[in-house]
Formats: C-alpha cells, sequence, structure tokens
C-alpha cells in the first residue's frame, strides 16, 4: 500500500494533487503534523484535513510528531481523519491513548517510534494496535535519505509482529522510494509512505505512484 505523504505536495494545488494520486491508486493519505518542539519543524494542522475530506475517499492518516498528542485527537477526528498515529517517545505507557482512539473516537491507530528507539519498545503494544510506523529517518522534514539499518529493525518489527498480531500494518516512513521500497518490503513492511518520491517525481505523481507500486511488489 502506498501513502503519499503530502508534505512534499505543492500546497497550491494540493486538492488537485490528492485527487491525482487518489486515481492513481494511493490506499491512503499521510498527513505530517509537526509541532516545532517533538521535531524541529512546523507543518499543517486539522484544517488542511477539513479540507482534504471532500476532495477524496481514501482514507486520510494522521502522523502527530507532536510533544503532546491527546491535544490535537479530538480535532483531527472531527475534520475527517480515519486513522491517529502517535509516537511512542511522548507516551511512557501508550494503553490508555491507544485504547481512547480505538473505543471512544472509533478510529485505527498506530505507533511510530524514531530509528533510535529500540525495536522491542513497541512489542507489549502490538497486540492493541492497528499499524507500526517504523520512522526510516529522524522526523521533521522530507526529502532525507534512507536509513540502511532500517531493515534489519523491520526484519526485528516483523517477527514481533508475526508473534503478537499478524494483522498489524508495518509502515516505513522517511527516504522511500524507486531504490529502497524493494528491499522495505523484502523485510517486511507492507505500507510505504512517499512524499518526495510521488510529489517531486519528473514524471508527475501519478506515473511516480505506478513504478513504485511495480517495486513493491518485486
Ligand atoms: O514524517 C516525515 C518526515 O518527518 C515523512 O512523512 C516525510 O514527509 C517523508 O518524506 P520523503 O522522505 O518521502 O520525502
Amino acid at each position: 500500500m502506498i501513502a503519499p505523504s503530502i508534505l512534499a505536495a505543492d500546497f497550491s494545488k494540493l486538492g488537485e494533487l490528492v485527487r491525482e494520486v487518489t486515481k492513481a491508486g494511493a490506499d491512503r493519505i499521510h498527513v505530517d503534523v509537526m509541532d516545532g518542539h517533538f521535531v524541529p519543524n512546523l507543518s499543517m494542522g486539522a484544517v488542511v484535513v477539513e479540507g482534504l475530506r471532500p476532495v477524496t475517499t481514501i482514507p486520510l492518516e494522521v502522523h502527530l510528531m507532536v510533544e503532546d498528542p491527546g491535544r490535537f485527537l479530538d480535532g483531527f477526528v472531527k475534520a475527517g481523519a480515519d486513522t491517529l498515529i502517535v509516537h511512542l517517545e511522548v507516551l511512557p505507557d501508550p494503553r490508555p491513548m491507544v485504547e481512547h482512539i480505538k473505543k471512544a473516537l472509533g478510529k485505527k491507530v498506530g505507533l511510530a517510534f524514531n530509528p533510535d528507539m529500540p525495536v522491542e519498545r513497541i512489542e507489549p503494544y502490538l497486540k492493541d494496535i492497528d499499524l507500526a510506523l517504523c520512522m526510516t529517518v529522524f522526523p521533521g522534514f522530507g526529502g532525507q535519505a534512507f536509513i540502511p539499518e532500517s531493515l534489519e529493525r523491520l526484519r526485528k518489527l516483523k517477527a514481533l509482529i508475526g508473534a503478537h498480531n499478524p494483522a498489524c500494518e508495518i509502515e516505513v516512513d522517511g527516504g522511500i522510494g524507486a531504490k529502497t521500497i524493494a528491499d522495505c518490503a523484502a523485510a517486511g513492511a507492507n505500507v510505504f509512505v512517499a512524499g518526495s518520491a510521488v510529489f517531486g517525481a519528473k514524471q508527475g505523481p501519478a506515473a511516480a505512484m505506478k513504478d513504485l507500486i511495480a517495486l513493491a511488489k518485486q
């Protein structure tokens, strides 16, 4: 599954571009939310999700790269988010928030973790989540180079998920493109967030999506 990350899109044409990747077979739209604290950058808030909701029927997944995700969950749900992804780094015990997102808000829940977090830290929560997001760059900016050690981390994650919750998706995010997507798929990933490789592609987003889908299937 390909999840184009709109962080790399031309915001003056956002609706048009989201329609284009939807038509080209995107499985979901990845919305990167940055607060300038958890990561050294600011990006977008719930108004962007609200604006995109009528533009596409595919799920909108919100990746909360923020210090205090609890403050923003309701707003994103009201705006039309389908999946909320929060970072393990800011949640000493993620269980209450995972339960809140699933039961009270009725949405899918993902847990993300940075490249320097031991993969085993997610193990106790795997049985309760829909998606594990293994960051393959340090979050904060699009267009960074994929960290090669991520492949070993993905293999570990795949083994843990096999043992605890095989239905849990394994998502990768950061530096995913033609050179890295097949290796990530072979290592166990099944959802691929791609920003620059889709919206920055010379051949245009639709053709780039087609190439990435073919490479991930190899
Ligand atoms: O979360 C992030 C960045 O922090 C990502 O979702 C990026 O937006 C991916 O961009 P590319 O590496 O694909 O350009």
